[in-house]
């Protein structure tokens, strides 16, 4: 199995495009990346699906912007949309919200024919998928992420699911979509906090993967922080590679893949303490990378320099790196319902240098020891690389 990334001018007449293959038999798919896509993309489905029922599932704010375009570009090619329009943010992906997608589905008679088209952030994509997933025991999907966590992380690689009260994503299934289509310049419009939450699954795949990625967003950090597209594209393009690269190997994540959860097993912990109105997905993240590594570093794992460059890059992306005030038992609990638990031991990724992780359980006393000699808990700060946590 092996990934091509390819430089290809495609069978329709549009401009080159960066093409990631991610190899996996049967269920191979391409995620294109070419700003000014989202107009072709009524032709690529066209091309792609059986059917001519196609459920556009958004959300309000992507459907203000960029659902009038879509569903035209579908008609023109015969295709018959039908919106599924969605309330935005996290609090959103829950089992409800995907009943409610199923439930238009039925309404509307859709048959394993008929396709799914996820326009929007990883929330969409999630639920999108997770319907996708279920309905009928599965349909096709395709993936249009437009954030940047969207089009570096959720939109590739068939995680899909909904939220619980007591954790992330404690719900859902591995189904991959049969296209990812990511237009850059849909990025103009995403709100700025939003942006540079997504920095912070790009830094991860530097931390974890690739140390040149990673020395060269300490560089073109001020490039990407201002939008520049001729920064932006390669780091797209390269976090897809390492994505599709990672999930080629252990798609079911029962080993490599579990390192692209990499700052998440305390991310996701915050997120869920905070009832998914606090941070959002990539800040929660953001710290996670930060103080993932100072247990790490704790651990005897890796070197004080390793947090000290990960800390850095983390604050020039204008991201937070500290926890708000949460407790330790109530931080280790929630900890437990991470997915990569094992009869009751919290299992993490750890650095060990930037470029490598290794994956090991963390002792309940050691990470209390770290916590009450490391934390330095930021008190509702709002001031920039302090934002607020829980
Ligand atoms: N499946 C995976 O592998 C995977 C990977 C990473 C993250 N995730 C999940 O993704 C979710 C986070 O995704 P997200 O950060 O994209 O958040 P999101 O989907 O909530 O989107 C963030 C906000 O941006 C708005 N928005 C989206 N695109 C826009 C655009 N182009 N212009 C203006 N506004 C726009 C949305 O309406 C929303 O308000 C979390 O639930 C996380 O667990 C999943
Ligand atoms: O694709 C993966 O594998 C990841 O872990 C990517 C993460 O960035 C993402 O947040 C994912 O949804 C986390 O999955 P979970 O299994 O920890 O819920
Ligand atoms: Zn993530």
């Amino acid at each position: 199995m092996k990934l091509k990334t390819s430089d290809k001018v495609s069978n329709v007449p549009f401009q080159a495009e960066k093409v990631v293959r991610v190899d996996l038999g049967m269920r191979s798919y391409e995620i294109a990346v070419e700003p000014g896509l989202l107009p072709t993309v009524g032709s690529r489905l066209a091309g792609l699906t059986r059917g001519r029922k196609v459920g556009i599932v958004t959300d309000t704010h992507v459907a203000s912007r960029y659902l009038t375009g879509l569903r035209r570009s579908l008609s023109r090619e015969g295709l018959e949309p039908v919106a599924i329009i969605l309330p935005p943010g996290e609090r959103s992906k829950t089992l409800r919200t995907a009943g409610t997608v199923l439930d238009v589905l039925a309404r509307h008679k859709f048959d394993r024919q008929s396709m799914l088209v996820a326009l929007g952030g990883g929330v969409v994509g999630d639920i999108t998928g997770f319907a996708a997933a279920i309905y009928l025991r599965g349909i096709p999907f395709v993936q249009i992420p437009t954030t940047l966590v969207a089009q570096v992380d959720s939109s590739v690689g068939g995680k899909t699911g909904v939220d619980h009260r007591l954790g992330k994503n404690l719900i859902g299934a591995f189904h991959q979509p049969r296209a990812v289509f990511i237009d850059p310049d849909t990025l103009r419009t995403l709100p700025r906090r939003e942006w540079v939450a997504g920095l912070a699954e790009v830094i991860k795949y530097g931390i974890i993967a690739d140390e040149a990625m990673f020395s060269s967003l300490e560089r073109t950090m001020p490039a990407l922080l201002k939008l520049d597209l001729s920064a932006v594209v390669p780091v797209i393009v390269r976090s897809c590679e390492i994505k599709a690269q990672i999930v080629v190997e252990d798609e079911r994540e029962t080993d490599r893949r579990r390192t692209l959860n990499y700052g998440h097993t305390i991310g996701h912990a915050l997120e869920s303490l905070g009832g998914y109105r606090g941070l959002i997905h990539g800040e929660a993240v953001g710290i996670g990378l930060v103080q993932e590594a100072s247990v790490a570093s704790f651990m005897g794992l890796c070197g004080e320099d390793v947090v000290n460059r990960i800390t850095s890059l983390v604050r020039l992306a204008g991201l937070a790196d500290q926890m708000g005030p949460v407790s330790l038992p109530s931080l280790w609990e929630a900890m437990l319902h991470d997915k990569k638990a094992v009869a009751g031991q919290v299992i993490g990724v750890w650095p060990v240098r930037i470029g490598e992780t290794v994956i090991k359980p963390v002792d309940k006393k050691v990470f209390g020891d770290w916590y009450k000699k490391r934390v330095k808990h930021t008190k509702g700060l709002r001031a920039r690389n302090q934002r607020s946590i829980l």
